[in-house]
This record gives C-alpha cells, structure tokens and sequence, in this order.
C-alpha cells in the first residue's frame, strides 16, 4: 500500500500520479488535499508520515510546490526518510543507498511524465543494506540523541 499526499501546489501532480498508480495496478491511500484550495504542506505531510513509520503504508509519495516545504515536515517524523527527486539517477539511489521510504516531488519544478518515471524506479528499486545499513543505523542514532537532549 502507497500512501499519497499534497498540498494545493502538488495537487495536480498528485492527481497525475494516482492515475499512473490506478494503471500499473499500485494499491494506494490519498491522505488529500482533495481540492486546489490553498492550505498548509505540513497538514498532509504527517499522516503520510504516519503511515508509512506505524506500518500501515509501506512507502509514500509527497507533492508540493517545490516539493522542499513537504519534505521537511515529513523528515520530522521519526523514522522518515523523505527524498526530494527531480532526476532518474537520485530516485534510484535514494532506494539503493538511503532506504528513502516517501519520494517527495514538486508539482511546479517538475513534469507528470518525469515524476512518474521517478515514482516507478522509487517503488521498484530495492535497498542494497551492506555499509549503507551502517549509515543509516548512524543517522537513526542522531535522530535518537538529538530527541532525547529535548526532554
Ligand atoms: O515548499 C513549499 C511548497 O512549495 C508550497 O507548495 C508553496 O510554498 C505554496 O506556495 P503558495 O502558498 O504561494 O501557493
């Protein structure tokens, strides 16, 4: 299951990427926004977030604008690890490197045609572990150090 989520400047993009999902047979859950109306990337970041780090969703896909302001929200959630992607190589990498698990994308930086091309390696590319595990493993640590230096 994809969870998929945007803002009014990813909206269209969004729209675009739930059809080539309905085409290639992907299972997916719209946490909005549903209309064009201006509102808040933060809104629609967390429960895509959410999704995806409780287990309810096994990857996720954010839109806005650029695709920054979404993805910084979703980096806040702990265990995200959002990508913002504008080209093939990176949304592959992101896989293979980083286990990025929420492809964030703009919907006014980028086209539908290349965003789905990105959204189909993202979801098909898998994690290669080895020294990038150790990496990761290192970046949780901080996110880990850094939460409990707040209470
Ligand atoms: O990073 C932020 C996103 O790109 C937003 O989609 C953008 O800032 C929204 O801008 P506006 O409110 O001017 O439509």
């Amino acid at each position: 299951m994809i969870a998929i989520g945007s803002d009014h400047g990813g909206y269209a993009l969004k729209q675009e990427i739930m059809a080539w999902l309905d085409e290639h047979g992907y299972a997916y859950k719209d946490f909005g926004t549903y209309t064009e109306e201006s509102c808040d990337y933060s809104d629609y970041a967390l429960p895509v977030a959410h999704a995806v780090v409780n287990g309810e969703c096994d990857r996720g896909i954010l839109c806005c604008g650029t695709g920054i302001g979404i993805s910084i929200a979703a980096n806040k959630v702990h265990g995200v690890r959002a990508a913002l992607c504008s080209d093939y190589f990176s949304a592959k990498y992101t896989r293979k490197h980083n286990d990025a698990n929420i492809i964030c994308l703009g919907g006014r930086t980028i086209g539908a045609g290349l965003a789905c091309e990105l959204v189909d390696v993202f979801l098909g590319t898998e994690f290669e572990g080895g020294r990038h595990a150790r990496r990761i493993q290192k970046v949780m640590d901080i996110e880990k150090e850094e939460a409990q230096k707040q209470h």
